[in-house]
C-alpha cells in the first residue's frame, strides 16, 4: 500500500527526489523558519576567500554551520547573538528522518538544519558538504517557495553535472557513495510565491557531530 501521495524518483542510486513530500506541511515548516529567524536572523556569510555568499543563512539544532575568513565550521552558539542556536522543531526532525528512511537511509539522526534563503539573483557555487564527521549519514534537503535549478555533479569540481528542478515541497536525499559529490544552485526562477513571496528557502538536514 502506498501511504504517500507524492512521487519518489531515484535519479541515481543514492540520489532520490521525493516530489512534493513536504507540500502538505509546507506552511507549518515556513512558520518554523519564521520563528527560527526571529531568534537567529538570516545573515550573509563570507567565504574563507573573502567573497560574500549570495544566499543568506541561519541554522537550528545543536550546532550551526558558519563561514568566515577563518573557514567553514560548525559552532554551538550563534556568533550574531552569542546564544545557542534555536532548537530543531520535532516536526522537522521527524520529517527529515522519514525522508531519509524512504530513500533507503535508515537511522538518520540530524543534529543541525542549515537554512538557506535565496533571492531571485542568488546562486550557490558547486561545493561539497564535508564539514560533518560521519559521511555514512545522508543529506536531506527540503525546498520551499520559488523553484531552483539544482546541479548535482560528481567527485570532482569539474565532473559533469545533472540539472534537477527543485520546486516547492520537493525533498532531495543523497548519501552513500554520493555523499561528498559536488552540487550547487545555478538559478532561482523568478516569481512571487504565495507562501514565501520573493524567496526560495532550502532546509538541509545534516548529522554534524
Ligand atoms: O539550496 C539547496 O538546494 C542546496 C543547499 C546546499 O547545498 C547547502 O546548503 O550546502
Ligand atoms: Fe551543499
Amino acid at each position: 500500500m502506498d501511504l504517500f501521495d507524492d512521487e519518489m524518483i531515484e535519479l541515481q542510486p543514492s540520489l532520490t527526489l521525493i516530489k512534493g513530500m513536504a507540500t502538505a506541511q509546507a506552511s507549518q515548516f515556513w512558520q518554523s523558519v519564521m520563528t527560527i529567524s526571529r531568534q537567529s536572523p538570516f545573515r550573509k556569510m563570507q567565504t574563507p576567500g573573502g567573497q560574500w555568499m549570495s544566499a543568506e543563512i541561519t541554522n537550528c539544532g545543536t550546532v550551526g554551520w558558519v563561514s568566515d575568513r577563518q573557514g567553514y565550521r560548525y559552532v554551538n552558539r550563534d556568533p550574531l547573538t552569542d546564544q545557542p542556536w534555536p532548537l530543531m522543531p520535532v516536526t522537522l526532525y521527524e520529517f527529515a528522518c522519514e525522508a531519509a528512511s524512504r530513500a533507503g537511509f535508515e537511522g538518520f539522526s540530524p543534529d543541525i538544519c542549515l537554512i538557506n534563503r535565496y533571492r531571485i539573483a542568488s546562486k550557490m557555487g558547486l561545493h561539497q558538504d564535508r564539514d560533518e564527521r560521519d559521511f555514512a549519514q545522508p543529506i536531506v534537503s527540503v525546498s520551499l517557495g520559488l523553484s531552483a535549478n539544482f546541479l548535482f555533479g560528481g567527485e570532482r569540481r569539474n565532473s559533469s553535472t545533472q540539472s534537477i528542478l527543485l520546486e516547492h515541497g520537493d525533498v532531495l536525499v543523497w548519501g552513500g557513495p554520493l555523499r561528498k559529490y559536488f552540487h550547487g544552485i545555478s538559478k532561482i526562477y523568478p516569481g512571487d510565491d504565495p507562501l514565501t513571496g520573493p524567496y526560495r528557502v532550502n532546509l538541509t538536514f545534516r548529522r554534524a557531530l
